[in-house]
């Protein structure tokens, strides 16, 4: 595991700078079932956290308040604040618009449009902006080199988008995401469909990416978790545990449930 550590995590997340977003007293229900309880989290910017945890401990859970995904199902409630810049995305008054164009997410299962490659991305595009046709091109090919795969599909860019392999599948779908230019990139296991050779390419283009993006990523692979994050969050029956720099949260952690949880007693 440290040699995994070092492979990727050469540069710790920069903590001089103050974090993007600020989970504050969170509280989640579903109906009457609560969770999340009282959860209290910074995300550092221009890094990746994992957020790691056994089933049903609220990982997903977290991801969906962070973009109020949840807001479209009426028994679902979120109690507490979550700051992004500063400013609480969970008042109402913040416009759903906004928060939409700057948190992008990445399902567990690629989800393309079954339309073309290209129309998938300039989809997003267009929502957002009206564009002249040439700008539009150079925007899906753009996003295209970002998520590695202009390479793979500039030729038929007009093909089905379910033509594609899945680990194509969901690099085309972070495409997608990175078309709008987010500021955040939520990621909900987005390699637990794909073979290794397709996740090894997108844990590449994560490390890539956290130059630019403050990314989340929930994982329950604990050697991606090494592989891919600065800092490590570890979740349990809804509460936070632990948050750390991810070579301390799998080296030194500081509570018994971490530590039971990364040596695989349970999970
Ligand atoms: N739509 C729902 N209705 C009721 N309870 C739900 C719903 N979705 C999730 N839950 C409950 O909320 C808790 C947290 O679920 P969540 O999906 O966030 O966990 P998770 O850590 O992401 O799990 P997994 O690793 O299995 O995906 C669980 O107890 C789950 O049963």
């Amino acid at each position: 595991m440290i040699e995994v550590l070092e492979r990727f995590n050469e540069q710790a997340a920069p903590d001089d700078l103050p974090p993007k977003i600020e989970v504050r007293g969170l509280d989640f229900f579903y109906g009457t079932t609560r969770a999340l309880q009282r959860v209290d989290l910074d995300v550092q910017p221009n890094a990746v956290t994992a957020i790691i945890g056994p089933s049903g401990c609220g990982k997903s859970t977290l991801l969906r308040t962070i973009n109020r995904i949840y807001e479209l199902y009426p028994d679902q409630r979120a109690d507490g604040e979550i700051l992004i810049d500063g400013r609480d995305i969970l008042d109402r008054k913040y416009p759903l618009s906004t928060l939409r164009r700057s948190v992008g997410m990445v399902f567990q299962k690629a989800t393309p449009f079954a339309t073309s490659i290209r129309k998938n991305v300039a989809f997003a595009l267009s929502y957002y902006e009206r564009l002249p046709k040439a700008e539009l091109a150079d925007r899906v090919e753009d996003a295209l080199r970002q998520a590695a795969l202009w390479d793979e599909v500039k030729d038929k860019l007009d093909a089905s988008a379910l033509s594609l392999s899945g680990g194509q599948q969901q690099r085309l779908c972070i495409a997608r995401t990175l078309a709008v230019e987010p500021d955040i990139i939520l990621l909900d296991e987005p390699t637990s469909a794909l073979d290794p050779i397709s996740t090894a390419k997108i844990e590449e283009l994560i490390h890539e990416l956290r130059q630019r993006f403050t990314i989340v990523i929930v994982t329950h692979n604990m050697q991606q978790a090494a592989r891919v994050s600065q800092r490590t969050a570890f979740f349990h029956l809804g509460e936070l545990i632990e948050v750390g720099d991810t070579s301390q949260i799998f080296t030194n952690p500081q509570v018994q449930r971490t530590q039971d949880y990364i040596t695989g007693r349970y999970g």
